[in-house]
């Protein structure tokens, strides 16, 4: 067995009925930007084959977090792992998908070409291009230039294009902000049926009705993680069956605490 075999076997724990494992690991992260600590000491991990939801509010570290999972962000202390690699590390390059709140699509080209060309990047062809854009909902765009489509239309190619190397860990930063509520629903029925075919998705958002949708839930503030649980769970321990009113009464607790 190679060392990156052995690593990836040895982050999977045995669970009752099947194989759970742990696809990201975060322990004790601190990151400052613009001289400031923006992430406070982060020790969290996110299950594999299900959909996690970073939430938290506007300016609350959810970004920083992702980018120091996909490795692109200078922490400061602690550690990353994804699979049992450090963030960032070469072995990822293909396992990560990573879709930033900027759609990361060229405007001149079609959403066809976009698609094909990050496909071509894979060593894939026209076919799985063409699966990737009707995934999204985009079949019917296909044909048109990203820098005419709408902003939400535009943040569904810039998921084919995350979509079409098949990452075993897939990294949306608010996917569905600018999305009407049929397409939301859409994608996150996508989400969860990647996440039953073993992907592990990372999802973030400061939208609360879409916590609910999530198997877990990573809650953030000030940058700390100041819950780490299923929704039911959450709302349970708060006594309120409204996640948004659970995260209130959690922030009040930490608060008074
Ligand atoms: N390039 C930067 N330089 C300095 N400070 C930054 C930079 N980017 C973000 N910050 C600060 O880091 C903190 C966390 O920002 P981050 O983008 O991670 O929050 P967020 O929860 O993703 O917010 P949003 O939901 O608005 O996208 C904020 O206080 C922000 O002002």
């Amino acid at each position: 067995m190679k060392s990156t075999e052995a690593r990836r076997a040895f982050s999977q724990i045995k669970g009752g009925g099947g194989v759970v494992g742990q696809g990201i690991e975060v322990k004790d992260l601190v990151v400052e930007r613009g001289k400031r600590e923006v992430l406070r000491g982060i020790t969290c991990t996110v299950p594999t084959g299900q959909v996690t939801g970073l939430l938290g509010p506007s300016g609350s570290g959810k970004t920083t977090l992702i980018r120091a999972i996909v490795g692109v962000q200078i922490v400061k202390s602690g550690s990353v792992t994804v699979f049992g690699e450090p963030a960032g590390s070469a072995e990822l390059r293909r396992t990560v998908g990573y879709v930033t709140q900027a759609p990361s699509v060229y405007a001149d080209l079609t959403v066809r070409e976009n698609v094909r060309y990050f496909a071509a990047l894979y060593g894939l062809g026209a076919p799985e291009a063409e699966r990737a854009i009707d995934d999204v909902g985009l079949k019917e765009a296909a044909g048109q230039l990203v820098g005419n489509l709408s902003g939400g239309q535009r943040s569904r190619a810039s998921l084919a294009c995350a979509l079409i190397g098949t990452p075993r860990l897939l990294v949306l930063d608010e996917p569905t902000v600018g999305l009407d509520p049929l397409l939301r629903a859409d994608l996150w029925a996508k989400f969860h049926a990647l996440a039953k075919a073993g992907t592990t998705l990372l999802v973030s958002s400061h939208v609360m009705d879409e916590a609910g949708r999530c198997d877990r839930l990573l809650l953030i503030r000030e940058g700390r993680l100041i819950g780490d649980d299923t929704p039911a769970a959450i709302r349970e321990r708060a006594g309120t069956d409204d996640l948004e009113e659970a995260f209130l009464r959690r922030i009040r607790e930490q608060v008074t605490a």
